[in-house]
């Protein structure tokens, strides 16, 4: 009989209650046993409603506080010194310290977990690094889910995928202590079998990855180990793309099941069934779950039955493509969706049902499911038929978008003579990167609006006493060129995407980013136009009130792009490319009312990189145009920046140099400004805002050091075409701390020009 599995679940609860508890005991207003009993209530529900949607696999043990890297290092004992661990299971307050730092410890560095909008906290590794079991977390939370009772299936981030993700001290290759944290895998595994687990599933997320020899040879050396000892059944989970030329690695794996992301990677499916040998279950994550479309159950069905076909169905499993935590948790609690819309949507309760009615349709036949495909059949044709979802207005401006509007009217030298004429700024100007912080006071007043407690005029009234007081703050500051304050937007991409045709919202339908830290992705159903300006009229204000110049704010396409629920019936690219011409358009717009600094975020631009190398060019072709596309209209005149943090950029450069932004601000404080080696080495040739404040740390950096790292930067990039900003937006900072702060960013600009 096919097994209805499931390799994890959102943490958050239906209502953020993880982020509420997690936040309150930061607060001191919750104690550890009581966040600790949250975490047990979220569990039990959790398993149970997965159970209640026709899962047999249920997965426990991928639950966590904060991130379930963070966990897994914690229970390898993989704690740097300094955090207050020694021995045995790590207490809540070096949990958070390593999450979040505390007095005088900085938190693990964090970063997107592979191509998700999901961050992860980076093991802190150092060569011959000890490893020891402190707590078997699979075995508590199996053992927690059978006093309940239920039967559920552990999860485990695999050693080499553990070790690839971290990072050591001393740059040796992570991959070295491969023998040092065997030993406590095995154990893990030796104790799940002794307490009669049936099976386990360790995820190997890296095996979409181009991967080294060497780490082809690390999978086969720890599974070969841990297959020696007792274990329970391993199902080997690999997602987020095809295994490609992995496949033969995983497939020669000892290991009693292998799954595989259908999704993404469909195209391992022929090699992979010629590959595996018969005895090898297979899990086939069919569901996508990365995204929130409906499954087309009938041609599912269809792929299913090929594989039975070949295999028959008595080691078969089906599940979603990969963890549900991208998506959110249950359709049914949105009222307000458009219901047309509504109906093409799954989430992930809806998509276990999917899940379900998949294994039951393969192994009874259509007519066992047939309310459900027949449902589906519906939901497809419909989808197809809309005539919202294709507006020939917009595919006819595409089609005659010509190539000559990706390109400025004069190359970067003339353009800055005419910038510098116009902004006459001093050198090093000063700037920040939009957003002042999203109070408590600002927050109340939008959800107070969207209650219908306060009318939209008044709280338009007081977003426009928020941005002049602003205003007045930063000239009394000394800053440059200023910004408004995005105190009327709720999140970057949520507050362009509402004012677009072709968007949907929820109302809970919020997705882990970091920690407490949630987005609701917007959902992009259908073509995308811009029935009228965004964010003119807060820019044109803002700029009444000030002679110095007023930097517009937009988030650019990709960005649109990557942190929303995309639309999977046209290519990305075409997608992108109608988002840039609605941004084209509100970019001549600001233009017009006189706004001469126009800046464009682009900061999920590196995230949207393939991560199969074979894949990038063609990524960072359309993703280029589409920038290009957006900010291409305006006069020389007309300074366009772009922004972008967490990002590396080695492997881009040229391409972050073809976007041909007047000016870049990026993320450098943390690195010492070792990223503009980067730009350096390459000759990167128009200017540079190096972020010279970290705004994810509360610290508030003096004058001196932001002047040290200033004078670092001149030694990369020449001082006339340097600017001084933080890091990123200060939406998640306090006044307190942004005040103090620019006021010293301020006096370290100053230094450096007496200095020059
Ligand atoms: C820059 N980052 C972003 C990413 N993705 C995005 N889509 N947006 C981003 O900004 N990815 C990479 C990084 C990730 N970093 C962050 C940083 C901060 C947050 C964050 O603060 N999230 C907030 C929610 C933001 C939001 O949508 N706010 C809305 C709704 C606020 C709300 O919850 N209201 C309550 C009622 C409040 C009250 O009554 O006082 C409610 O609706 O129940 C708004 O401001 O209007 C968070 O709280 O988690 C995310 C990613
Ligand atoms: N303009 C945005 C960029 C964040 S990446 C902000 O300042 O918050
Ligand atoms: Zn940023």
């Amino acid at each position: 009989m096919t097994i209805a599995s499931n390799l994890g679940f959102p943490r958050i609860g239906h209502r953020r209650e993880l982020k509420a508890a997690l936040e309150r005991h930061w607060a001191g207003e919750l104690d550890a046993p009581g966040l600790a009993a949250i975490g047990r209530d979220l569990r039990a529900r959790h398993w149970k409603l997965q159970g209640g949607h026709g899962i047999s696999h249920v997965p426990s043990g991928e639950f966590s506080f904060y991130d379930h890297v963070l966990d897994t290092a914690c229970m390898l004992g993989a704690i740097p010194p300094g955090y207050g661990w020694s021995d045995g299971p790590v207490s809540p307050a070096t949990y958070f310290a390593l999450a979040r730092g505390a007095q005088g410890l900085p938190a693990l560095e964090m970063t997107k977990w592979f191509d998700t909008n999901y961050h992860y906290l980076v093991p802190r590794l150092h060569g011959g690094q000890r490893f020891a079991l402190t707590e078997n977390r699979p075995l508590a939370q199996f053992r927690e889910a059978a006093s309940l009772p239920l039967r559920t299936r552990p999860v485990l981030l695999g050693p080499v995928s553990f070790l690839m993700l971290g990072k050591t001290t001393d740059g040796s290759d992570p991959l070295d202590l491969l023998d040092g944290v065997l030993p406590v895998y095995a154990r893990i595994l030796r104790e799940l079998a002794e307490a009669n687990v049936a099976w386990v599933q360790i995820d190997e997320p890296v095996l979409a990855l181009d991967l080294p020899q060497r780490a082809k040879a690390a999978l086969g050396h720890a599974y070969a180990v841990l297959h020696q000892g007792p274990a329970p059944e391993i199902l080997l989970a690999s997602y987020f793309g095809p295994l490609g030329d992995t496949l033969a690695t995983a497939a020669a794996l000892p290991v009693a099941a292998l799954h595989l992301d259908l999704v993404r990677g469909a195209t391992d499916l022929d090699a992979a069934l010629a590959a595996l040998p018969a005895e090898r279950w297979l899990s086939l994550g069919v569901v996508d779950g990365r995204n929130v479309w409906r499954n087309d159950l009938r041609a599912t069905l269809g792929l299913l039955r090929r594989v039975a076909d070949r295999r028959g169905t008595r080691r078969l499993m089906v599940a979603p493509s990969c963890s549900l935590l991208h998506v959110p948790l249950d359709l049914r609690q949105e009222t307000r969706l458009d219901p047309e819309v509504k109906g093409w949507l799954a989430f992930a309760e809806q998509k276990l049902d999917e899940v379900a009615a998949l294994a039951r349709g393969l192994d009874e036949g259509d007519a066992a499911i047939a309310a459900q495909l027949a449902a589906s059949d519906a939901a497809v044709r419909a989808r197809r038929a809309s005539t919202a979802a294709h507006r020939a207005e917009v595919r006819e401006r595409l089609a005659a978008a010509v190539p000559e509007m990706e390109t400025r009217a004069s190359p970067f030298p003339q353009r800055q003579a005419a910038q510098r004429h116009r902004l006459g700024l001093p050198p090093f100007p000063t700037t920040t990167i939009g957003s002042f912080p999203q109070t408590a006071e600002v927050r109340r007043a939008r959800a107070a609006l969207g209650r219908g407690e306060l009318t939209a005029d008044a709280y338009e009234r007081r977003v426009e006493g928020w941005i002049a007081e602003a205003v007045r703050w930063q000239e009394d500051t000394g800053l440059d060129v200023l910004v408004h304050g995005e105190f009327e937007r709720n999140d970057m991409v949520k507050y362009f995407a509402e004012q677009l045709d072709g968007y949907a919202f929820t109302q809970h339908g919020w997705v882990q980013s970091y920690g407490s830290r949630c987005v609701a992705p917007p959902i992009l159903w259908g073509d995308v136009s811009r029935p009228r300006p965004m964010t003119l009229r807060w820019s044109a204000y803002a700029q009444s009130l000030t002679r110095r110049p007023m930097k517009g704010m937009l988030t650019g396409p990709v960005t649109m792009l990557q942190w929303s629920f995309v639309r999977d019936d046209l290519p990305r690219e075409t997608v992108c490319r109608q988002i840039a011409l609605a941004l084209r358009d509100e970019v001549l717009d600001l233009e017009t009312a006189g706004i001469p600094v126009i800046q464009i975020d682009e900061p999920a631009f590196r995230e949207g990189l393939p991560l199969r190398r074979a894949e990038r060019a063609a990524y960072l072709r359309w993703a280029i145009a589409c920038f290009r596309l957006a900010a291409g209209g305006v006069r020389d005149e007309t300074q366009i920046h772009t922004h972008m943090c967490y990002s590396e950029f080695n492997d881009i450069i040229d391409a972050i140099a073809a976007m041909d932004a007047d000016v870049i601000s990026i993320e450098t404080t943390r690195s010492d400004m070792e990223l503009l080696r980067v730009f350096a080495d390459f000759a990167y040739p128009n200017e540079i805002g190096p972020g010279v404040w970290d705004i994810h740390s509360p610290r508030v950096p003096s004058p001196e050091e932001m002047a040290t790292l200033l004078q670092h930067a001149t030694a990369a990039i020449p001082p006339d075409r340097l600017w001084v900003n933080p890091d990123c937006g200060l939406k998640t900072r306090g006044w307190t701390e942004v005040r103090a702060a620019l006021a010293n960013l301020v006096a370290a600009a100053r230094t450096l020009r007496a200095a020059t």
